[in-house]
């Protein structure tokens, strides 16, 4: 479709399935174009290998081939708040796909988008129409249109479609903590925020924590710009080394003992070879070879073991690549198993996503050297290989493949549902690892926990994966891809100097100072190296209860007492800060973690009050509301500065440059008219107006600026449309 981003002539697939930055995409589109004409989709290499492989039934290889040469459909799912989600998929179904069901060009019928048969709520979609159709059918025209503009306000979200299922198989509930190991772009990411606030309705701040990492800083950047639409205070972007991630040492009582932080569902959407994503990285035609795989496969173990050591005992784990290689998949899931003893179990997850057709994990496979060799065993590597951990005996198939039960991994084919290959496996924790795992439990528990908690055991557990370390010359092979892989180092980030202020409370408002520098840089100002060590991060300073800004604004609003003002927060040091940030309850914790100063924190918390200073207030409230935080408050805030608007009301507002408070008549004239000069919000309800288009029928929330006489609607032009 015309609106679909094709990737092409990329070589790696470390950025994997999900969006990506909107100006790299169209640089890639000019720049490849000749690439993509040129390349022959043909490789005899790869051919030969996975036909070896045996990953399929000789049977369905030239479908699985073929396939593997077309370009991919276009796939996007319905993103942002459940409630406006619904309303669009109701939109798409019920007034655009009827029109688009009997259209036929030049004698042949156009396939009309359709559900992805196992996205729940049919809230995934696949359309595979062509730009040819697009400019010959008036009807795919207008759905184009709406397409677009509903994935520039964000209510859409281009996605991959087998990008779509490790999320869903991570099964997120809005009060869980969730970490994302390798995140970035995050298209991911926004899945897991959007299942965490999936109970919109409950107005209330979810109780659960989403952290996303990526070890590459300037694809962190990228995680924060995919995720800012979703405006979630429950999210946090680290910059880690996943396989080194740190304990987060965290204490809800000053005379509770601080404890590392568990999540209950942890994402290793691991850096992988990604020759699953042929279809649209046709560079990889020309590219392709079984080293990438075998340099990344210590990586990849060193992550998810790092992630099982982070997920609580009974807490669920979801690894992914978008690979077909064993090497990367089956073996890295074997060696897991290994190392976690019986603690770590591959879940039948063959009931959940129904109509997801899909193969089983292979129980054997075969290693290939660099050179093309096969190699049988782990006994044919010399002493110097094995030194330089080029090959590692957990890359062959283990002897107790069955018992391992290998075969509930999920191998996704193109062919089978016309999507890109990918490879899952959903894990639970079942028993206890250490002693900081027996402490997590206790502690859930509520039990006492006198044994001392020693994290040079989940250390020692990592180590024990250098055994089959590989070396820096096969890890040289990616360099030249951007695949980020982990710096040997001690485990666990001990070695990340102290760089970062750790978040502390702000007692005083004494001095006066102008920062309208913090304006510009926003939560995530600061950060520049993405290679230093040391990461120069504004501060997390949290608000007191009594202080006078936070005393200003709730007196202005009308805030409730209930709404939690403890986790506002400033990223400034100066006494009048001009943006004031808010953030959820866990977030904060891990803010003040004991060991906060070793978190490489590239960005959080939802921008809530800015500072408007202006002579016209004489004294008035200076603090507008962001309309960041505006549908998340707007229930704790009482009508002292509201106002119910019309859907003329709302027409005026949006088309016309600062309207005279006359045109908002009836009710609502004296309230306006009377109202002190500042920041004002007005409700529109759409069931006031019976008739409106599907998408229109959401209610809206909107900050206003009342001067003296006229309105300023406080929303940018993207909005606006
Ligand atoms: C497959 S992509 C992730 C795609 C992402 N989950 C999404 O859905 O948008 C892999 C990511 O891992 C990151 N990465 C590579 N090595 C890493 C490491 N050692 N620790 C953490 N992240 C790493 C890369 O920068 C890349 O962004």
């Amino acid at each position: 479709m015309g609106w679909s981003k094709k990737r092409k002539g990329r070589t790696s697939r470390s950025g994997g399935q999900g969006a990506s930055d909107a100006k790299t995409e169209k640089k890639e589109r000019n720049t490849s174009h000749r690439a993509y004409e040129e390349i022959p989709k043909e490789n005899e290499k790869l051919k030969s290998y996975y036909k070896a492989q045996k990953i399929l039934p000789e049977a369905e290889w030239d479908a699985f081939w073929e396939t593997l040469q077309k370009p991919l459909p276009t796939t996007f799912r319905m993103t942002g708040s459940r409630s406006v989600a619904l309303e669009l998929r109701d939109a798409l179904e019920n007034e655009y796909v009827p029109s688009l069901l009997d259209v036929e060009i030049d004698g042949q019928k156009v396939d009309p988008p359709k559900p992805l048969a196992w996205y729940p709520d049919k809230l995934g979609w696949h359309v595979s129409t062509s730009r040819t159709v697009l400019k010959k059918s008036p009807e795919f025209h207008n759905f184009h249109q709406f397409i677009v503009a509903e994935t520039e306000v964000g209510n859409l979200s281009r996605q991959e479609a087998v990008s779509m299922i490790p999320p869903l198989l991570l099964d997120v509930q809005p009060h869980q903590y969730v970490l994302d190991m390798c995140a970035a772009p995050g298209s991911k990411t926004a899945q897991i925020i959007e299942m965490i606030h999936a109970n919109d309705k409950l107005k209330e701040v979810p109780t659960g924590l989403v952290l996303a990492n990526d070890a590459d800083y300037k694809r962190s950047q990228m995680l924060v710009h995919q995720t800012k639409r979703l405006q979630s205070p429950c999210f946090l972007v680290t910059n880690h080394d996943a396989a080194h991630f740190p304990n987060i040492h965290v204490g809800e009582k000053p005379d509770v003992r601080p404890y590392a932080l568990q999540f209950d569902r942890v994402l290793a959407d691991v850096p992988c070879s990604g020759d699953g994503t042929f279809r649209k990285n046709e560079l990889l035609w020309r590219t392709w070879g079984v080293g990438s795989a075998l340099g990344l496969h210590t990586t990849q173990v060193k992550i998810l073991m790092r992630g099982v050591q982070l997920l609580k005992v009974d807490g669920r784990i979801v690894y992914s690549t978008c690979s077909f290689n064993p090497i990367e998949n089956e073996a890295v899931v074997a060696q897991v198993l290994r190392l976690c003893n019986g603690a770590l179990e591959i879940l039948d997850v063959s009931s959940e996503l129904p109509g997801l057709i899909r193969y089983p994990g292979l129980q054997t496979w075969k290693v290939m050297s660099k050179d093309g060799e096969w190699i049988d065993s782990f006994k044919e590597v010399d002493n110097n290989e094995r030194q330089q951990g080029k090959y590692t005996q957990s890359m062959f198939p283990p002897a107790n493949a069955s018992e391992l039960n290998l075969d509930r991994c999920i191998r996704i084919y193109p062919h089978l549902q016309d999507t890109g290959g990918f490879f899952v496996a959903v894990f639970q924790k079942v028993a206890p690892m250490t002693a900081v795992d027996r402490a997590f439990l206790a502690r859930e528990k509520g039990e006492t926990f006198t044994e001392p908690v020693d994290e040079k055991e989940d250390e020692a557990m990592l180590e024990s994966t250098d055994e089959l370390n590989a070396d820096d010359e096969v890890n040289d092979q990616n360099k030249n891809q951007d695949v980020t892989v982990p710096a040997k180092r001690s485990v666990i980030d001990e070695s990340i100097s102290v760089p970062l202020k750790r978040a502390r409370t702000k007692a005083g408002d004494e001095n006066e100072d102008n920062d309208d520098v913090e304006h510009e840089r926003g939560a995530n100002a600061g950060v520049k190296d993405t290679k230093a060590s040391t990461l120069k991060e504004d501060p997390f300073i949290f608000l007191d209860h009594d202080n006078e800004d936070i005393k200003k604004f709730s007196d202005f609003y009308g805030l409730s007492p209930n709404f939690p003002v403890t986790n506002f927060l400033v990223r400034s040091e100066k006494s009048r800060s001009r943006t004031i940030y808010f953030v959820s309850n866990p977030v904060k914790a891990v803010l003040q973690a004991t060991d906060a100063s070793r978190l490489r924190v590239v960005n959080t918390g939802v921008k809530a009050f800015v500072r408007q200073d202006h002579a016209s207030l004489k004294g008035a409230c200076p603090f507008r509301v962001s309309s960041e935080i505006l549908s998340m408050l707007a229930p704790f805030l009482s009508d002292r500065r509201s106002a119910n608007i019309s859907l003329s009301e709302l027409r005026t507002l949006v088309m016309v440059a600062f309207p005279k408070v006359e045109e908002f008549i009836g009710e609502n004239f004296e309230k306006l008219d009377s109202m002190e000069a500042g920041c004002c919000i007005f409700h529109f309800d759409p069931a006031t107006s019976p008739g409106l288009k599907s998408y229109l029928r959401v209610p809206m929330i909107l900050p206003v600026w009342k001067a003296k006489v006229s309105f300023n609607l406080l929303i940018n032009k993207q909005e606006r449309r």
